[in-house]
């Protein structure tokens, strides 16, 4: 499903203020036209929508891949779009497929498949070469290689000096195409985004000499610091003795082209570990230097540049290929398990062409051509320590690139949603993001290698270019004003061909370093300072609202994520007390039944040593209270001697008192007092005892009515007892009365026995008799009725009568 990339908003208007050099659609060179059918497609005066076209290259197996067993039919070309690709075995795919997750088989169509055996010219002719005529045509254009680690992306962009890549070609076709009218003054230089800069002599000056210090580079280092396999060695890359007859362009130019002139700049970059590196920067050659990284900006249209890159203006494809091999020497590659000579970072080289009429630039196209760092799993490779930062951030900001195709194909089909889409989030796609907003045309190449071992991410290459081949593309029409690109004086400041300054425009403009001393980032300071301050009051309230909305949401999340938990705390708080109460019970029972056994045993307790106290204490009732009375007596007969011994003593102490009453000490007590106190004693004592009495009386009482009791309940077990025993007496009887009638029984069948045995004698007695006196034979029920009859025999039939009644009377009564 093809859907379209909305530019129906503010990046319209963005667009609109830029000065790209891009030519007006409707003008066409005419040497170019009729070259290609796409060539003519895009040349609609309208906006044209373009599916992004993406060309699968199938790299052929080396042999020690060969060797390796490494084809197992991975990948099955089914057409010249179309290739499917089959899991082996003991890949994640087909395990996932077995256990029913996924599938085994999976087709993908592309906008034209290379097979392995394609030339280097063939994939050139059928996938670059329409977009290299757009080029000279005016229009930008994107070029990038996708695919994992050793997949064939930088034999395919780069090439070998032998067999030149899609680049190497590019330029080649250019420089054919410029022929004979190179703007020969290098005093265009391209500026910021897609400006150009007009340089004064100083400038150009030293513009020459950094080029020579470039060059010189490559004499001074003859040999290569990087080892790059010689099958792909680009550093000593020349396009010499190269023929490139299918990529010349021999199409005549229309006259108005024909009187202009071209000057042509390239640059050369790296991403490497999300930081820019220019590759041409002189201060590389010294390696002991740390490298400067450069900063990606945007200019006032918003689109991205990377800041203080190195322009070099190349006039021969020989300069050209110089300035390749300077920047291949620096670019970061290293070897890794998968690729001898991988590379580790982004290469971005970028060609721009300006179309100069005398000192005026009537135009300027930008073509780039992208090798990407290789997607790679990093267990699989084995990668660690400064490999494994590499590939963790090649495979972020290829993992953003990929986000983005998303997004942009998921804008396409409502052009209303315009959701985000994550540009920003990595250097790479910062850059990217021009021409996939309208800027230009770009085209995937995916570059896959038939390995089965590496089928998984192969499998995922294929994916990723399923959606990036969704992705349509929106190229606005644009008025020809804005396509010229404006020309900026050595102060920054633009100035105006046709030999007037305006002064709009110059007030239009900062100088270069105000601009760069502003905002890191962006270009905004391009504009006036009251526009400026104008535009920093409306962000900043803009800000503030954005401030309070992201402050609602906040409170809003916040109160919808309290309301959560709250519900979550009070379920489980209700569930804890559930569980609480349940736990309690349990307890209480286990309490319950637990005090219950502790009770039991005390009673128990209580009970066993009140029984043993007894035992101990136990006097015989008699022996008690014959011991009591005993005492009694004791005690009373000792209180009445007492009392007659003192009855005299008294009466001859009282006389005797009386007598010496007027002489004795009134301090000491008489005799009287004496006896009173005495019998007081006595008293009391006999108050005690009466008292004890009462009390064993007492205990006597509860002891005989306990013996009542005993006595009671040993009666009533006596009668039970009683009972129990007549009980058994009477079925005893009834036993030996069973077992004489039954030894009776038996002693009358031992006799009928006996009988019987002396019956049949008889009979056959007689049945001998009968036959030898021939009487006529009878049955035995006869003879029997016979002797039955017969008065000796009336005694048997008798008792074999009563012996019948008798077993009959027994069945009746078994007891
Ligand atoms: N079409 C092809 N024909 C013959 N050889 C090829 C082809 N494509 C790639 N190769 C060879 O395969 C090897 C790996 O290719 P290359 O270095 O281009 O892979 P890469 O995808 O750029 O790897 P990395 O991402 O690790 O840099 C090289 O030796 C290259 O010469």
């Amino acid at each position: 499903m093809a859907t379209t990339i909305d530019l129906t908003h503010e990046d319209v208007d963005l667009l609109a203020m830029q000065s790209t050099a891009c030519e007006p659609h409707h003008v066409v060179l005419p040497e170019l036209s009729g070259l290609s059918s796409i060539n003519s497609q895009s040349e609609s005066a309208d906006a044209s929508e373009q599916q992004l076209r993406v060309y699968l290259r199938v790299r052929p197996f080396s042999k020690e891949e060969l060797n390796n067993n490494e084809d197992q039919g991975c990948v099955v070309l089914e057409s010249a779009e179309t290739a499917t690709l089959h899991a082996p075995k003991g890949s994640a795919t087909m395990k996932s497929s077995e256990r029913g997750v996924g599938h085994q088989l999976h087709k993908f169509s592309f906008t034209k498949i290379f097979a392995p055996e394609a030339t280097q010219v063939e994939f050139f002719d059928g996938t670059i070469k329409p977009q290299v005529q757009d080029f000279l045509h005016g229009k930008n254009a994107l070029v990038f290689s996708y695919g994992v680690t050793n997949a064939g992306k930088t034999h395919t962009i780069q090439g070998s000096a032998k067999d030149p890549g899609v680049l190497p070609r590019a330029l080649e076709a250019v420089f054919k195409h410029i022929g004979g009218r190179l703007y020969e003054h290098m005093d265009l230089r391209p500026y910021l985004s897609s400006d150009v800069q007009k340089l004064d002599l100083d400038q150009l000056r030293a513009e020459r000499v950094a080029k020579v210090a470039l060059f010189s580079l490559l004499k001074e280092d003859s040999e290569p610091t990087r080892s790059r396999s010689s099958s792909s060695s680009v550093n000593s890359l020349s396009f010499s003795g190269v023929s490139y007859d299918q990529t010349v362009d021999s199409a005549e130019g229309s006259s108005e082209d024909m009187q202009c002139s071209y000057s042509m700049w390239v640059s050369y970059y790296e991403i490497y570990n999300e930081q820019v590196y220019d590759l041409l920067q002189l201060t590389i050659a010294n390696k002991a230097r740390r490298r400067p990284a450069l900063r990606v900006c945007e200019d006032s249209a918003g689109n991205s540049y990377v800041r203080d890159l190195r322009w070099v203006n190349v006039q021969t494809s020989e300069e050209a290929a110089k300035v390749l091999r300077v920047g291949n020497k620096n670019r970061s590659a290293a070897a890794t398990k998968m690729n001898q000579s991988s590379s580790r970072s982004h290469s971005i080289f970028t060609i721009k062409l300006m179309r100069v009429d005398g000192t005026d630039v009537q135009g300027m196209s930008e073509l780039s051509l992208c090798d990407l760092a290789g997607s790679e799993r990093c267990n699989k490779t084995k990668t660690f320590g400064e490999r494994l930062k590499e590939a963790g951030n090649i495979n972020t900001s290829l993992l953003i690139l990929g986000k983005c195709m998303v997004a942009l194909r998921n804008n396409q089909g409502d052009r209303a949603k315009n959701g985000y889409v994550p540009f920003r989030e990595s250097k790479l796609t910062r850059l990217f993001q021009g021409v996939f907003c309208g800027r230009g045309r770009a085209s995937m190449i995916v570059n896959i290698n038939q390995c089965a071992s590496t089928y998984d991410e192969t499998l995922h290459v294929m994916k990723f270019s399923a959606i990036a081949k969704e992705v349509v593309q929106v190229i606005p029409p644009r008025s020809l004003e804005s396509l010229a690109p404006r020309l900026i004086g050595r102060n920054g400041k633009p100035l105006l061909t046709n030999g007037l300054i305006d002064t709009q425009a110059v007030d239009d403009y900062l100088s270069e370093d105000e601009l760069l001393d502003g905002d890191e980032e962006a270009d905004m300071s391009i504009l006036p300072q009251e526009e400026l301050l104008i535009l920093v009051e409306s962000l900043r309230t803009k800000l503030l609202a954005e401030r309070k909305k992201n402050l609602l949401q906040e409170i809003q999340i916040r109160k919808e994520m309290g309301d959560a938990m709250l519900q979550q705390i009070m379920e489980i708080e209700e569930l804890h007390s559930r569980q609480m109460a349940d736990l309690k019970e349990s307890y209480e029972e286990k309490m319950d039944s637990t005090f219950e056994m502790y009770k039991e045993a005390l009673k128990e307790h209580a009970y066993q040593c009140a029984l043993e106290r007894l035992e101990e204490d136990y006097v015989p009732l008699e022996d008690y209270t014959a011991e009591q009375d005993r005492e009694l007596e004791m005690r009373v007969d000792e209180l009445e001697w007492k009392h007659q011994s003192s009855a005299p003593a008294a009466g001859f102490a009282s006389a005797l008192q009386q007598e010496n009453s007027t002489q004795t000490d009134p301090m000491h007590p008489t005799t009287q007092e004496t006896d009173s106190d005495r019998f007081k004693l006595l008293y009391k004592d006999k108050c005690a005892v009466e008292q004890l009495c009462a009390e064993k009386q007492e205990l006597i009482t509860s002891l005989e009515k306990r013996v009542q009791e005993l006595t009671e309940t040993l009666q009533e077990a006596g009668e039970s007892y009683m009972e129990k025993l007549t009980k058994v007496q009477n079925l005893q009887n009834r036993l030996i009365h069973q077992e004489r009638e039954a030894e009776r029984l038996q002693g009358e069948l031992t006799e009928r026995e006996a009988e019987l045995c002396v019956l049949k004698e008889g009979l056959s007695k007689q049945a001998n008799d009968s036959a030898g006196q021939s009487r006529q034979r009878r049955g035995l029920l006869v003879n029997i009725k016979e002797s039955m009859s017969s008065p000796s025999s009336g005694n048997l039939c008798r008792t074999i009568r009563k012996s019948v009644r008798t077993t009959t009377s027994l069945k009746k009564k078994p007891n």
